[in-house]
């Protein structure tokens, strides 16, 4: 058979490690997805809209480190541009394939299906550069395999998404057969001259300062495989206190003697805040500092700083260019002498464990009696989503056991991600138990996508907390359009069955009757287990109110008038 366009996409898909793609089909890609479905290393994922495709796809490169994403022209690639987004935003290689008009149609000033009724068809490619790091529209086949080879890379070496548009005509087009796979995967190594200076600079900067502490940033996991490992070298050569961002929550283990919590300003957790304001000296590796992380700008260190980014590395009154962060770490590591200083002083502040007071059975259930039960059922094999809203903070106070994994969407923060997200991430790990921390605003906004944790038989727990509304949304600034519909949760899941599958739906109004619904999610390896918790609409965490409440100056900030009065 004759090898084509849509042949070397797989190829190459395959070649570097995908082994789902995930879609929705439409007559601008049916070919396209004939091609794909056809290598034996691909399984085809199909989705239930392309918003929740394309998370899915973001869920999956979490896990996998790259994933694909294939939608139809226009309608479905404007839904699949804002899992894109958030893949940009939180530095994932998401490869977006859209297919496209045929080639022949542009030139007949064609009108066609789908797209604005103009026969301009460029929008999409247009809209497409500027929420990846490469975006490649493929006039003909002969230049499929360097436009694909180059995207492909781009999105590799930024860790951001890229964007492949493939005309309907060219897909089952004649093409060469792909080189060796090192021509678009293999790294970009460390300037040793700059790596040297880099570390020699380190070293000046630290050997003035008694009271290091490192920050880790939600960056450090997309720097790579060994970024973590590197990391965690240099933390036990410099017995400094660890503290990490909300974002960059299990990225370094939590029973390692040196962590001190979560450093989040105010809504800190652990006493992290007092040590970090204590430092004289913060390595920031992979940091972000962003008006939620730094809650409304309040938690902003204010000592000069060194940040180790994933490409370059940087001090007060230096730069270095082309300094990959592991090999930096790593290099640092060998050469710091130990400063304990901060681990001394932090065992001077570690505040004592919480009493935590165990709910009766028959007690109405909140929120604390909920985190507590998620708490005690976290394992090394857990990987637990929490979802923007008070989810976030519930997530965040939770102690992640060696092992277990962590992931959140601090940056995009699109309410409903954790849902295709965690079933994207879940196919890659069936493996692993995921569980979800959802609100009910949130669910309603992607609840389709637990159809295909029934179709695909993934064991998912969702946590959902149903605290009737909209609450974040309430302690930032209240209003009419905080109030939702209410759904029966438990039902609607059941409903995904269709008659065939194995989703249970189990409502807990008691802590009692989430006891029993966890053990029944625990022992339902057939499919996803929704349990709605429902809570009051304020039992939300304090951390949320604090926050809400100097977020809401942020929002009232963010609603200022302009610096410069317009003219
Ligand atoms: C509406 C919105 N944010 C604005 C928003 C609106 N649209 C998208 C796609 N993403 C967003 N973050 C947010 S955080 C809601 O409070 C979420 O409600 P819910 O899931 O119910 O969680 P809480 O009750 O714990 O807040
Ligand atoms: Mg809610």
């Amino acid at each position: 058979t004759k090898f084509t366009v849509g042949d070397y996409l797989a190829e190459r898909l395959a070649q570097m490690g995908i082994r789902h793609h995930f879609v929705v089909p439409g007559d601008y890609n049916l070919v396209l997805l004939d091609k794909l479905s056809a290598h034996p290393a691909l399984t085809e994922i199909g989705c239930t809209n392309e918003l929740n495709c394309s998370l899915a796809a973001e869920g999956y490169a979490r896990a996998n480190g790259v994933s694909v994403c294939v939608v139809t022209f226009s309608v479905g690639a404007l839904s699949a541009f804002n899992g894109t987004g958030s893949a940009f935003a939180e530095n994932l290689p998401l490869i977006l394939v859209s297919g496209g008009p045929n080639t022949n149609d542009a030139s007949e000033h064609h009108l066609l299906h789908h797209t604005m009724g103009t026969s301009d068809y460029t929008y999409q490619y247009e809209m497409a550069k500027k929420i990846t790091c490469c975006a490649v529209a493929i006039p003909r086949a002969e230049e499929a395999p360097r436009l694909i080879d180059r995207a492909i890379r781009h999105a590799l070496l930024a860790k951001k998404p890229c964007y492949i548009e493939i005309p309907t005509n060219l897909s089952g087009a004649i093409c060469v057969r792909p080189g060796p796979i090192d021509a678009v995967t293999e790294p970009v190594t460390s300037s040793k001259p700059a790596l040297e200076a880099a570390a020699n600079c380190a070293a000046e900067y630290l050997s003035g300062k008694q009271k290091a502490v490192i920050l880790v940033g939600p960056k450090l996991r997309r720097a790579g495989v060994d970024a973590e490992k590197a990391l965690l070298d240099l933390a036990n050569a410099m017995g400094c206190a660890v503290a990490v961002q909300p974002a960059a929550k299990g990225m370094f283990p939590e029973n390692h003697k040196q962590f001190v919590g979560t450093w989040w300003g105010q809504v800190s957790t652990l006493a992290a805040d007092s040590i970090v304001n204590w430092a004289d000296a913060i390595i920031c590796v992979g940091t972000v500092f962003t008006d939620y992380s730094t809650v409304g700008w309040k938690a902003i260190p204010d000592i000069p700083l060194m940040t180790v980014e994933m490409d370059h590395v940087t001090f007060p009154g230096a730069h270095f260019s082309r300094v990959r962060l592991a090999e930096f770490l790593s290099h640092l590591a060998s050469q710091v002498t130990p400063n304990g200083t901060t681990m001394i002083e932090y065992e001077r502040l570690r505040p004592d464990p919480p009493m935590v007071h165990v709910a009766a059975k028959e007690d109405v259930l909140t929120r604390k009696e909920t985190s507590r039960q998620i708490q005690n059922m976290l394992s090394a094999n857990t990987s637990l989503f929490v979802e923007t809203g008070d989810s976030w903070f519930n997530g965040i106070q939770l102690k992640l056991p060696p092992g277990a994994q962590f992931e959140i969407e601090m940056q995009w923060g699109h309410i409903g991600w954790s849902i295709p997200a965690a079933f994207g991430y879940a196919m890659r790990c069936p493996e692993r138990r995921t569980i979800i921390m959802v609100g009910d605003g949130s669910f309603q906004v992607t609840a389709q996508e637990v159809s295909q944790m029934v179709r695909f038989k993934l064991p998912i727990t969702i946590l959902l907390m149903n605290n009737r509304g909209y609450t974040i949304e309430v302690e930032i600034h209240d209003g009419s359009y905080n109030k939702i519909q209410n759904w029966n949760y438990a039902l609607l899941v059941e409903a995904f069955n269709g008659g065939t599958g194995h989703a249970k739906g189990l409502l807990a109004n008691t802590a009692g009757e989430l006891a029993d619904a966890l053990r029944v999610a625990g022992e339902n390896s057939e499919g996803p287990t929704l349990i709605e918790c429902t809570i009051d609409q304020d039992d939300c965490s304090r951390e949320l109110i604090t926050w809400g409440h100097y977020s809401s100056e942020l929002s009232a900030a963010l609603s200022s008038l302009p610096a410069t009065p317009i003219l």
